[in-house]
């Protein structure tokens, strides 16, 4: 990105803190009860949890379109029961399920709206929002002049997250962001978005019904249950490792042990080649996977072609191999996510 032709200075993520939050609606429901936790400056934290136990509530007190009946959010540090609702909203990007795109908008408008609010000349508003299309993506020779009908439903979502991305908030509130689209479609943008969060590095709260997704995204999980009840807070392979209540232990399912190999980096198992470089003895023949690898995509490459190893690369160098006894081992022993 050029950061010269933008003279705005990127802002700082920003630490959120819930403090004993809690909403009761006025029908009598209570959504959230003494939520409390911490999610530090620049991390993705994904809420998860059945379906009505209040995720979509969290997400609405910390951008104030929800009032807490008790409890505070505080925004480095700051609480945001003082701040003005509306200047606080526009530091706060908010990505939700159908995106919201205004219909009779241009893309390229669409991603500008906040800065316009802001009262950014336009020149930096067009330049800005050509950045984030790229960023996400697409092309804002072709698409930046488009009506949202006019694109598909992945694009849409791109646009959307690049909308939100436009003013650089400080935090980006992220409710069921990919829930739209096919299922490979999702596929996709997760693992764009995860390339993307690695460069934007935003603080994130993002919310899913999708084991999957959370453990593939989340920097740390949080697992809500009835009621907006925190039963465990943790980073994906702890939670999967050692679920801290039956409720966890349940929803994260018997294939708990296979989600693991997904968060375990290859480099946890590696059998390293030889000091002087010499690759291992019959490496060639075996199927590689990239260092960035995980010991899923390991095991997958060695079921598909029936090998007890795979060899590990880095670029075109080998650097070592894993093999299923050297996976198992460290898929039981868990690596760091
Ligand atoms: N405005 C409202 N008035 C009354 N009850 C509400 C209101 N909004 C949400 N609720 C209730 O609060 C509870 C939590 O809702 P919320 O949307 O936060 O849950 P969620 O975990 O995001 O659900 P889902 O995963 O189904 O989207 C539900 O029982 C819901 O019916």
């Amino acid at each position: 990105m050029d950061r010269t032709a933008d003279p705005a200075p990127t802002l700082r993520p920003a630490a959120i803190t819930l403090e004993g939050l809690a909403k009761r609606y006025d029908d009598g429901t209570q959504a959230v009860t003494g939520l409390s936790l911490e999610v530090p400056a620049g991390e993705l934290v994904v809420l998860i949890g059945p379906s009505g136990c209040g995720k979509s509530t969290v997400l609405r007190m910390i951008n104030r379109l929800v009032t807490p009946t008790a409890g505070r959010v505080l925004i480095d540090g700051a609480d945001t029961a003082e701040a003005d609702p509306v200047a606080l909203r526009r530091r706060i990007g908010y990505v939700i399920q159908h995106v919201g795109l205004f219909p009779h908008q241009s893309v390229r408008a669409n991603v500008g709206a906040v800065p316009r609010l802001l009262g950014w000349p336009r020149s930096r508003i067009r330049r800005r929002a050509d950045e984030l299309l790229e960023l996400v993506g697409l092309d804002p020779a072709t698409h930046g002049r488009r009506y949202p009908h006019e694109l598909s439903g992945g694009q849409r979502q791109r646009v959307g997250v690049a909308r939100a991305l436009a003013a650089d908030p400080v935090v980006l509130l992220m409710d069921e962001p990919f829930s739209a689209v096919d299922p490979v479609t999702r596929g996709r943008l997760r693992d764009e978005f995860r390339r993307l969060q690695a460069e934007v590095r935003k603080t994130i709260v993002l919310v899913t019904h999708d084991l999957d997704e959370a453990v593939r995204l989340g920097d740390r999980i949080a697992v809500l249950s009835a009621g907006g009840r925190l039963e465990q807070y943790a980073r994906p392979a702890d939670l999967l490792g050692a679920p801290g209540t039956a409720f966890v232990a349940d929803f994260v399912g018997a294939d708990r042990g296979v989600r693991r190999l997904a968060v375990t980096p290859v480099a946890a198992a590696l059998r390293p080649a030889a000091a002087d470089g010499s690759p291992a003895p019959g490496a060639a023949d075996l199927p590689a996977v990239p260092l960035g690898a995980s010991l899923y995509d390991a095991l997958s490459a060695m079921l598909a072609a029936d090998a007890p190893a795979v060899a590990v690369r880095d670029g075109d160098r080998t650097v070592g191999t894993v093999s299923r006894a050297d996976l198992f081992a460290a898929g039981a022993a868990g690596g760091t996510a």
